[in-house]
């Protein structure tokens, strides 16, 4: 394993040649500046061995198989790091979360592993599979990470891109967070790297940033980078800026963030979040309606059971509707316009 990453510095093929796990970690110094550790299949560690790192960043991308794009951005940061191109000055964590499901060029195998967080993987009547066993690793993996110190900002950027089209492109979901201010300088930072567009959640998920949030205290998201595409047929040209501050970021360099102001973001608040109770959940608008796309109130958005679900507010805008989900699970987020959220 060691001598094939060594010769092809291809994380992402040596993780796909071994979709369950790796046989065993392993090390090695790049130079006398980098340690990296390889703690299993789709899990890289790089540290700096001199310079002092003041952030511990977790970049975890493939939750879902078949958002290709944050998984070839992931492959080239860390080819860089292992070419020497580029070099850490903060400690860095590289999850690619679903290889199966990345082999099988689908969102999931069997579940999606994005509402498995929180210890769901372990809930219910003891179902095992491969979402299951792989969200318990991973949580173990950002736990041993982040616990190795104190003091150290945490930091979680969960990479995704959307089933649809976005009236925003890009776009964060910053979770639920009750007691904490939300970061500016988070919010800045996304701008900077072309997110111009902030959903603030209402409630606790079963979600990987979530998870990072809650119990780490991480600044953590759910970061949308665009539309999905197969892999090999995304336009890295609309990634510049992504790729640029997280190359920034991990390597301890000037963010050179602009001043906080929300006239210069999208900001969002979730109002509410409508589950699948029954299976003739359907949507009335059409399959290509973007994300973001309002409706006024009383508009009939779905039916169900006999049922009309209709838009409460003067207005909401939709956001990852989706019909084809198991009952219980979210068919759509339901948005407003957010009112000062608490920014510090
Ligand atoms: O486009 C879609 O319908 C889904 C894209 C996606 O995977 N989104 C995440 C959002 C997670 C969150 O709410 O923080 C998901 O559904 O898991
Ligand atoms: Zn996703």
């Amino acid at each position: 394993m060691l001598d094939t990453l060594l010769k092809t510095k291809d994380f992402l093929a040596l993780t796909l040649a071994n979709p369950q796990s790796f046989p065993e970690p392993f090390g090695f110094d790049i130079g006398e500046h980098t340690r990296v550790d390889v703690w299993d299949t789709g899990v890289i560690l790089f540290q700096p061995l001199q310079q002092v790192a003041n952030k511990d960043v977790v970049l975890s991308c493939g939750v879902h198989g078949n958002e290709t794009a944050p998984i070839e951005l992931c492959n080239g940061l860390i080819r860089d790091l292992l070419e020497d191109k580029i070099r850490v000055g903060e400690r860095t964590l590289f999850l690619i979360g679903n290889p199966a499901a990345i082999n099988n060029g689908t969102r999931i195998v069997d579940e999606n592993m994005n509402r498995l967080f929180s210890g769901e993987h372990s809930r219910g009547p003891g179902l095992v599979n491969p979402e299951r066993i792989r969200a318990r690793k991973l949580e173990t993996y950002v736990d041993r990470f982040f616990s190795a110190r104190e003091g150290a900002q945490r930091i979680h950027y969960d990479l995704h891109t959307a089933i649809r089209g976005s009236k925003h492109e890009k776009f964060a979901i910053y979770p639920y967070r009750p007691g904490r201010a939300y970061s500016a300088e988070q919010i800045m930072f996304l701008k900077a790297a072309g997110v111009d567009t902030v959903l603030f959640h209402h409630e606790p998920t079963t979600t990987f940033s979530y998870f990072s949030s809650e119990n780490y205290g991480a600044d953590a998201f759910t970061i949308e980078l665009g539309k999905v595409y197969p892999m090999g047929q995304n336009d890295m040209t609309r990634f510049i800026a992504t790729r640029e501050m997280l190359s920034r970021l991990i390597c301890g360099r000037d963010l050179e963030l602009e001043s906080y102001g929300p006239e210069k973001v999208n900001l969002y608040q979730v109002c509410r979040v409508i589950n699948k109770q029954a299976e003739d959940f359907e949507f009335t608008f059409a399959s290509d309606v973007e994300n973001f796309t309002s409706f006024p109130k009383g508009f009939v958005l779905a039916r169900e059971g006999g049922k009309d679900i209709r838009v409460e507010l003067d207005s909401e805008a939709v956001v990852f509707p989706n019909a084809k989900v198991p009952v219980g699970q979210r068919t759509v987020i339901m948005l407003t316009a957010a009112q000062a959220p608490d920014v510090r």
